[in-house]
């Protein structure tokens, strides 16, 4: 078996084909495709006289979408059928996925493809719950997830993933292994000291604890590193903005004008320091009763779309104000992992697949983009 470094005719349809599905350019899809020519089958096919070539188109998706990949697949074939004379199998035709490690402007850390900080200008908004579910959902999606709580004064990730009571441990006492919880790795302030130690710490402080989690934590290789960002978008934010190399930022808000007013702030700032946002996810854009289906917007409606819009940005997700959310929050079963196959999960899967395009089509690749990647480190701690 070989692989063809130009692609085939086939492999160019494909290119087509995908090209036009994403609303991307083919220069950007040709780089997916490659051809794997079985010469076993050629080898048979020339033995039985026939001339047909056993080729398979390797499709290399830069982003994860494991959940509409049968869809996509089906998609191509129907399509590649009716433009080939000879008959194309659904078995020639498969899809991987390869997440790039995409340009940031201070030296990557070890292993972590990239860092995606979820932030919001207010308190309360959501957020921690908006992090730890998009962080299941790209995982479900065929990501390797990783996720950082930095939110020095309410750390609620250990809440979240039911394991508030374990530490992470250390051989040398320099360097911790992540929590894992239901495979998500993990590491939070609320793991190492009494919350109410870091809830009054100063800003200097709280910044080197960020950087010093980051980077004394042994990551296995991630393709993402969700970190949930203290709210706010005063200097600490600033600085914890500042100090980490974030790929980009995802900023939650809710649809109401106040929580609007603060999500604006939190998009400048992340201009202010170069980090590109990716769009934004509307939390508790509405409530739809149980017994009739009513939906009530709470907090007003579509205000997140509005500031999206005025940005230019996209809005990655609307998520519901729902009790279920909030109890398999509370419950350490975070929405993704208690309620997999809810209508909600599905949103939220949705938000982690735009997330996942918008840093593929959006970004440049990293100069060496592997480099700083050097495998799993030995063992990491389950719950
Ligand atoms: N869509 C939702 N539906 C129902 N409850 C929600 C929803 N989103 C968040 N909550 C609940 O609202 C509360 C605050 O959420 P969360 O802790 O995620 O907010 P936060 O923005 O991270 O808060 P903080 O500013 O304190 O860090 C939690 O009890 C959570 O379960």
């Amino acid at each position: 078996m070989f692989f063809s470094r130009k692609a085939e005719p086939v492999a160019q349809k494909v290119a087509a084909i995908l090209a036009n599905y994403f609303s991307v350019s083919t220069d950007e899809t040709l780089l997916w495709c490659s051809t794997i020519e079985d010469s076993r089958s050629n080898a048979s096919a020339r033995d039985a006289g026939s001339s047909d070539k056993s080729q398979t188109v390797q499709v290399t998706l830069p982003f994860c979408m494991n959940s509409q990949l049968a869809h996509l697949k089906d998609v191509v074939i129907s399509e590649l059928k009716s433009q080939l004379k000879s008959e194309f199998h659904s078995a020639q035709l498969v899809f991987t996925t390869q997440i790039t490690s995409q340009h940031t402007k201070l030296p990557p850390i070890t292993n972590i493809k990239n860092i995606i900080a979820v932030a919001s200008g207010k308190g309360g908004v959501g957020k921690s719950t908006t992090s730890i579910n998009l962080a299941f959902a790209l995982m479900k999606e065929g990501a390797r997830v990783g996720i950082l709580d930095a939110d020095i004064y309410g750390p609620s990730i250990p809440i979240m993933l039911g394991n508030t009571n374990d530490h992470p441990e250390s051989e040398d006492n320099k360097h911790m292994q992540p929590l894992e919880a239901h495979g998500l790795v993990a590491n939070s302030i609320g793991y190492l000291v009494p919350q109410d130690d870091a809830a009054v710490w100063r800003g200097p402080m709280a910044s080197r604890a960020l950087t010093q989690l980051l980077n004394e934590t042994l990551w296995p290789v991630l393709d993402y590193l969700i970190v949930d960002m203290p709210p706010g978008t005063g200097d600490i934010q600033l600085t914890m903005a500042q100090q980490v190399p974030l790929t980009a930022a995802v900023i939650v808000t809710t649809p109401q004008d106040l929580a609007l007013a603060d999500a604006q702030k939190g998009i400048s700032m992340f201009e202010k320091v170069d980090v590109p946002v990716l769009g934004l996810v509307e939390n508790m854009s509405y409530y739809q009763c149980r017994a009739c289906g009513t939906k009530d917007y709470v907090f007003s409606r579509d205000g997140g779309e509005q500031l999206a819009e005025r940005h230019g940005l996209p809005l990655l997700g609307q998520l519901p104000l729902d009790i279920h959310i909030r109890e398999h929050g509370d419950a350490g079963t975070p929405l993704l992992i208690g309620a997999p196959e809810s209508p909600i999960a599905a949103s939220y899967q949705e938000a982690a697949r735009a997330i996942s395009m918008q840093l593929a089509f959006t970004l440049s690749p990293r100069e060496n983009s592997n480099k700083h990647i050097k495998g799993d480190p030995i063992g990491v701690v389950g719950s």
